[in-house]
């Protein structure tokens, strides 16, 4: 029996609904439009998908939002000097600065020149602590995202073995301390994986959810895929003018459970979990001024 999609489109459409009911509530209460500065150096493909579809769904929950485009010469103290403006800009509650960098750019570097209360991303070395310690302040979006689709797919994580395929800094090294965690969709048993894994179908094939980071087009087959297990794909590639996941989705749905597909999956609830986190940093900054 073929596996059960796992649909993040409809989901993050529902999930939006109740953000934007809670951004009418802000807006009445306060007088304040949660907003959201992105910014863009370069152009990366998977960002500007990113970047598209994102500007849309702020304004579809009434959050507004700002692209900061610059070119791919930009230098890093080009880039310092707008953080530091939109730092100090009381209108400007989440700030995103899409990754990946040029090269010229050290990006950690600019990554904590970001407030950590504006900190949407959750890249902050304080915010990455907190999430550690199991107390975050802001969600990290695309794996916040991947742990809803599980507990709306009604995955069973409390003792299952889990094994993330990528350790970034975006998706992979979060998500494994998350699924860690106590918790829901957490008590897992996380194993990770990365290009220095030695025999690593071995190890995939062990997994009773299976969540592919790794930026490689239908990298995961389905002979690295135990029966039944989940597969979540967080990949987003271009093939052939297509967009395509880390799994090979056609041969992969045939074993596992239940499946998360590219486009349509894990794509629209990062953006969802991003818009959520607009509004939490609106909410706290003004509790902190
Ligand atoms: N859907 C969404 O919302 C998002 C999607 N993405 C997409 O997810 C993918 C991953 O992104 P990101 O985490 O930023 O990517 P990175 O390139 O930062 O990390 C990729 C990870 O995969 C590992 N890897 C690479 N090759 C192999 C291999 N052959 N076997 C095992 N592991 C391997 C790397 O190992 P090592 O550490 O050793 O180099 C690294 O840890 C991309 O397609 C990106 O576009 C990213 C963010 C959000
Ligand atoms: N600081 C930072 N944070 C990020 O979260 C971040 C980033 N940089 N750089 C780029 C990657 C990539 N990423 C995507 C998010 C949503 C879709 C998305 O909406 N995908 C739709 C695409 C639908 C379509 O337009 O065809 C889907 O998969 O269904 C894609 C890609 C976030 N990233
Ligand atoms: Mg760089």
């Amino acid at each position: 029996m073929p596996a059960h999609i796992i649909d993040g489109k409809a989901l993050a459409e529902k999930l939006r609904v109740e953000i934007a009911s809670d951004v009418s509530t802000f807006v009445n209460e306060t007088g304040v439009t949660p907003h959201l500065a992105a910014v863009l150096v370069g152009d990366d493909p998977a960002s500007a998908v990113y970047v598209r579809n994102k500007e849309r769904a702020c304004a579809n929950v009434g959050i507004g939002s700002t692209l900061h485009r610059l070119a791919s010469e930009t230098t890093q103290a080009e880039l310092l000097e707008l953080i530091h403006q939109l730092n100090a800009d009381d209108s400007v509650h989440g700030i995103l600065v899409q990754l990946p960098l040029p090269a010229q750019i050290h990006e950690k570097a600019v990554l904590d020149a970001v407030s950590a209360l504006k900190d949407v991303d959750a890249f902050h070395p304080e915010n990455v602590g907190l999430i550690v310690q199991g107390r975050p302040r802001f969600l990290p979006c695309t794996p916040c995202g991947v742990q809803q689709m599980l507990i709306h797919q009604g995955v069973q994580t409390a003792g299952a073995h889990a094994v993330v395929i990528g350790r970034s800094e975006i998706v992979g090294k979060p998500l494994v301390n998350m699924l860690m965690q106590k918790g829901e969709a957490a008590n897992a048993t996380v194993t990770v994986c990365h290009s220095r894994t030695r025999d690593l179908n071995d190890i995939t094939r062990q997994a009773d959810i299976l969540i592919a980071a790794i930026g490689l087009p239908l990298f995961v087959k389905a002979d690295m895929v135990k029966p039944g297990a989940a597969v979540i794909d967080v990949g987003i590639n271009r093939l052939d003018g297509k967009l395509v996941g880390d799994v090979d989705f056609d041969q992969v749905r045939e074993v596992a459970g239940a499946i998360s597909p590219v486009p349509g999956g894990v794509g629209p609830m990062t953006i969802t979990m991003l818009l959520r986190n607009t509004l939490t940093a609106a909410t706290l900054l003004r509790k902190t001024s």
